[in-house]
């Protein structure tokens, strides 16, 4: 179980969250939404320690995680909403250049690992292919995988269907359903109410003047 408290965080004087409360059970998929600008990918961004969180606690399974270790305690793995791939690299070398380089997996498990990751999401055959070359579902399959390469306690996707058609939309509803099925807590930020009401188990909205759970 996730719980954060009393979360605090100012982007210089603007607040964004002032006392922000939310609790996520184990396997609970959990939609994130509400106004532009309302601190929605701070949130996830904080989780996974991207951005820093000005005071408050985290705490994971009755943890209290120290602020200053989210960014190496693995606990939010991240799917971008442009996906971030690196251009210049294949796939397999999008998933595994994180893990060899900080968290010293050696590369032929790291390899094997991706390609485990790649072949479970049905993306195996491009695992040698650059981004370009990947249709929009494809590179959010590959987003995916390289966010489950570091075994998060929890996936957060950002806006998973802004970038696709109606049917991939499907698709990315399929897989969070289906990693559901395999017990992973799930954060999903999306303005899309008709998808979050599909997947979602709980849906939080953040608000910029009342950031507190509601
Ligand atoms: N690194 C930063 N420095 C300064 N301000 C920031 C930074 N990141 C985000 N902000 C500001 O914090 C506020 C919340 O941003 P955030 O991206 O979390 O909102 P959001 O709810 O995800 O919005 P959207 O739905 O438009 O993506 C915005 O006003 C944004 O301009």
């Amino acid at each position: 179980m996730l719980k954060l408290k009393n979360i605090s965080k100012k982007f210089d004087d603007r607040v964004i969250f002032d006392g922000f409360d939310l609790t996520i059970n184990a396997g609970e998929v959990v939609a994130i939404a509400g106004p532009s600008g309302g601190g929605k990918t701070t949130l996830l961004r904080m989780l996974a320690g991207l951005e820093t969180i000005d005071s408050g606690q985290v705490i994971f399974d009755d943890e209290t995680i120290n602020l200053d270790e989210l960014i190496t305690r693995n606990l939010l793995g991240f799917v971008f909403q442009d996906f971030q791939l690196f251009p210049h690299m294949t796939v397999l070398e999008n998933l595994t250049l994180s893990p060899v380089k900080t968290m010293g997996i050696s590369k032929p498990d790291a390899v094997a690992k991706a390609e485990a990751l790649l072949e479970n999401l049905e993306v195996i055959e491009q695992k040698n292919a650059y981004p370009y070359s990947l249709s929009g579902g494809q590179k959010q399959r590959v987003a995916l995988a390289r966010a489950m390469m570091i075994d998060p306690k929890i996936i957060g996707y950002d806006e998973p269907t802004s970038a696709l058609d109606p049917a991939l939309r499907d698709q990315v509803g399929k897989l969070i359903l289906e990693n559901k099925a395999l017990g992973i807590t799930q954060i999903v930020v999306t303005h899309d109410m008709t998808f979050a009401e599909k997947i979602a188990d709980t849906i939080i909205k953040v608000n910029p003047k009342e950031n507190k759970e509601n």
